[in-house]
């Protein structure tokens, strides 16, 4: 056996004491895989006096000295979230020489490659399989496995707690902000848990994946987000009617012209496997050249399944210390395009209140053929005789979604329309 490892923990919430806990827990396993003993040699935190029993972590070794911990340490955990302190500490270790593992999304999103880069230049590892889809091994299979192969599309639910949102929503008709609650307790979403709702957490994810899948470049500001806020009951009634359910989708794609990513609700039909993605899970599809579709499926978020990933990065990192060698490098990369949402092939639900008056279908119909986007399917549904409107619901065929967004602009002028009470994109039909 090799002499220790020192082991720096930066954050001791959620995650953290999940991590600590096993460090403490699962000693003896994790250094006969390691080859060394984990020596966790201190936990950064904001607060030092607040009680961490579920941790196991003797009091001493809380600090908030993050920064000569950092310094001290072989292998650094990051799992305090957010961009500034966590960015620095993390250039800091790497120039200590430390391996760092990390399940932070929102900087890896925002700055992954200054990391990737960083990392590379002073030949140690940046482990970071926690910060998409949780538990589920995603990103050593993108980073290894896949690596001889191409990948043309990434399609997924990588957000747990809009997950557990939208199917609650949808199996119980209970409302947004009650579940969002549960969520929260649950321990599933951010710190600040706008980062789920409105899309950003999983903007950050499709950003990381579009970047591992497609060897380029592609931060959270080049992907698409739309949260999950405007769902209303109507929506995810519609959807039952249609025979779909309202997931929140990250969806990357590799086009002839570039690369596309975007984040927003979508009508999956329920014939989908990802429409039987229940509560806090993720599941991750994978269309590439040689191998096909691939599935990936497991608990997204959570103190233990995310504690699992950052392990096996730990373990991983941990090994090559001992007996050399390093994990995957990042910092070779095609710079191909990322495409604007306007030029995404993409297909539209929309319901209309029309005036039912003669000739309203036939005028509704001209303004998509104007567009040069063809109806897939028309549901006229109840009347409402009291106000003469009658509600249409109608599915695209797919189109470059600026002609679906014009068509709707179009559809908002025309007369005998009342309102254009929903628009959402449907995939998978
Ligand atoms: N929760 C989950 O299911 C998942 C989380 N992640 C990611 O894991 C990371 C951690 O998440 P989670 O455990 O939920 O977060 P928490 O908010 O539960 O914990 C954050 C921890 O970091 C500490 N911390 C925050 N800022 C500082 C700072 N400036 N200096 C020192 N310590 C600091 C906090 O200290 P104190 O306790 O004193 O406030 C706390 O211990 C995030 O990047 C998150 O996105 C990834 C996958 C799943
Ligand atoms: N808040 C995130 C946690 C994991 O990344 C989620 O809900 O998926």
């Amino acid at each position: 056996m090799a002499k220790p490892l020192r082991v720096a923990l930066l954050g001791c919430g959620v995650v953290g004491s999940a991590v600590a806990r096993q460090l403490t827990d699962d000693a003896a396993d994790l250094a006969a895989r390691v080859g060394a003993p984990l020596e966790l040699i201190g936990v950064a935190v904001r607060d030092v006096t607040k009680p961490r029993p579920e941790s196991g972590v003797p009091p001493e070794l809380f600090t908030t000295d993050a920064e000569s911990l950092v310094s001290n340490a072989d292998l650094v955990v990051e799992l305090m979230g957010g961009l500034e302190p966590a960015r620095t500490l993390l250039l800091r270790a790497i120039e200590h020489g430390a391996a760092v593992i990390t399940a932070n999304k929102a900087l890896l999103g925002a700055d992954g490659p200054r990391l990737y880069a960083a990392a590379d230049a002073r030949n140690v590892d940046l482990s970071f399989e926690a910060s998409v889809a949780g538990a589920i091994p995603l990103l050593r299979p993108l980073r290894e496995s896949l690596a001889g192969d191409d990948v043309q599309r990434v399609m997924g639910i990588v957000n747990g707690t809009t997950n557990y949102i939208l199917d609650k929503m949808d199996r119980t008709g209970a409302a947004l902000p009650d579940v969002l609650a549960e969520a929260q307790e649950l321990g599933y979403a951010e710190a600040d848990p706008t980062a789920d709702v409105e899309g950003h957490d999983a903007q950050a994810k499709a950003a990381i994946l579009a970047s591992l899948a497609f060897h380029t470049r592609v931060s959270s500001d080049d992907v698409h987000c739309e949260g999950i806020m405007g769902i209303t009951d109507a929506d995810i009634r519609d959807a039952r009617k249609i025979g779909c359910v309202v997931k929140l989708l990250a969806i990357c794609e590799r086009t002839p012209d570039g690369v596309s990513a975007r984040v927003h609700p979508t009508l999956v039909p329920r014939s989908h496997p990802l429409a039987s993605v229940h509560d806090a899970f993720n599941a991750v599809f994978l269309e590439t050249a040689l191998a096909g579709e691939l599935m990936f499926y497991g608990k997204g978020a959570g103190a233990a399944p995310t504690a699992s990933a950052v392990l096996g990065d730990l373990v991983q990192a941990g090994r090559h210390r001992v007996v050399g060698g390093h994990g995957p490098r990042e910092s070779a990369y095609a710079e191909l395009p990322v495409l604007p949402i306007a030029r995404t092939q993409t297909s539209y639900f929309i319901r209309l209140d029309v005036l039912d008056r003669p000739g309203v279908l036939a005028r509704v119909a001209n303004v998509f053929g104007a567009h040069d986007v063809s109806i897939e399917s028309m549901r006229q549904g109840v009347r409402r005789s009291e106000e003469g409107l009658a509600i249409l619901q109608l599915v695209t065929n797919q189109a470059a979604d600026e002609s679906l967004v014009a068509t709707v602009e179009e559809l908002r002028k025309l007369d005998d329309v009342h309102e254009v009470s929903s628009v959402l994109r449907v995939e998978g039909m």
